[in-house]
């Protein structure tokens, strides 16, 4: 039976962001991620997680949220000390709030130069920080143009490159479906490196409901594999989020 998490930068934006928790809890869900924790104190969020009784899934490097700037600088050649800077401050914020993962963005960049750069950052972090796991997350290049891990057969070449134990694939089938096409192939390629599954519909990016993905068979086959992590919820509510989670409450059994 799947677990799902809601990510919380997505839904419940009806209210303030310190009040998602609650909503969140009153929805159903068990556990919380958040891309970019960063505006407020460690503290205050982890008051509300422990208030709530939530769990924490997953939060994501770099600090701090990169509207309108960079998607990250691990793959960015000359951007080495941002990248170490961003990871120490965004490893405290994981550690206090006792987040599950911790996503490490790319970045906008291309080329030889940029693949080694990831590596290189990769293996620095994951031998930094060996009892925290990592993940990267191929990201379609409609949202976010020019982002460099644009392609799972990359991530999954990446990851063998660093062969690191606590590196791992960030599978959202959203973004596997527009990058492919095909989110069910992918998923049967890279089903053993995946730590951390993300959901919404395709092309749209709204509920898990319907689009191009059809999501109960999805959860079967990541079920199959014996996937034991979390989904989260990462989608656009075409609506108030409540009115939206039919297929949560379908999907949990
Ligand atoms: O898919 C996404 O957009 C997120 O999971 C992410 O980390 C980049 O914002
Ligand atoms: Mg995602």
């Amino acid at each position: 039976m799947p677990k799902f998490a809601a990510n919380i930068s997505f839904l419940f934006t009806e209210v303030p962001f310190l009040e998602r928790f609650g909503e969140a809890r009153a929805a159903g869900f068990e556990a919380v991620e958040i891309l970019f924790p960063y505006d407020d104190p460690a503290s205050q969020i982890a008051d509300r997680l422990a208030g709530a009784g939530l769990d924490l899934v997953l939060i994501n490097a770099p600090p701090p949220n990169y509207t309108g700037g960079a998607r990250g600088f691990a793959a960015v050649p000359g951007g080495e000390a941002r990248f170490e800077k961003d990871f120490k401050r965004a490893v405290r914020y994981a550690q206090h709030l006792g987040a599950q993962h911790l996503h490490l963005m790319a970045g906008t960049a291309e080329g030889p130069e940029a693949h080694d750069t990831f590596v290189r950052n990769l293996a620095w972090a994951t031998a930094q920080e060996p009892e925290m796991s990592l993940t990267i997350e191929p990201i379609n290049g409609h949202d976010m143009p020019g982002y460099f891990l644009n392609d799972f057969d990359l991530a999954a070449q990446i990851i063998a490159e660093v062969g690191a134990p606590n590196l791992g694939l960030q599978f959202d089938a959203y973004h596997a479906q527009r990058i492919t096409g095909d989110a069910m192939r992918v998923w049967d390629a890279h089903h053993a490196l995946v730590r951390h599954i993300q959901i919404a519909s395709a092309p749209d990016r709204h509920e898990p409901a319907k689009g191009e993905i059809d999501y109960p068979t999805f959860f079967e086959a990541v079920d199959a594999r014996g996937y034991t992590g979390w989904i989260s919820a990462e989608y656009h509510p075409s609506g108030r989020t409540t009115d939206g989670l039919d297929w949560f409450y379908a999907a949990r059994g």
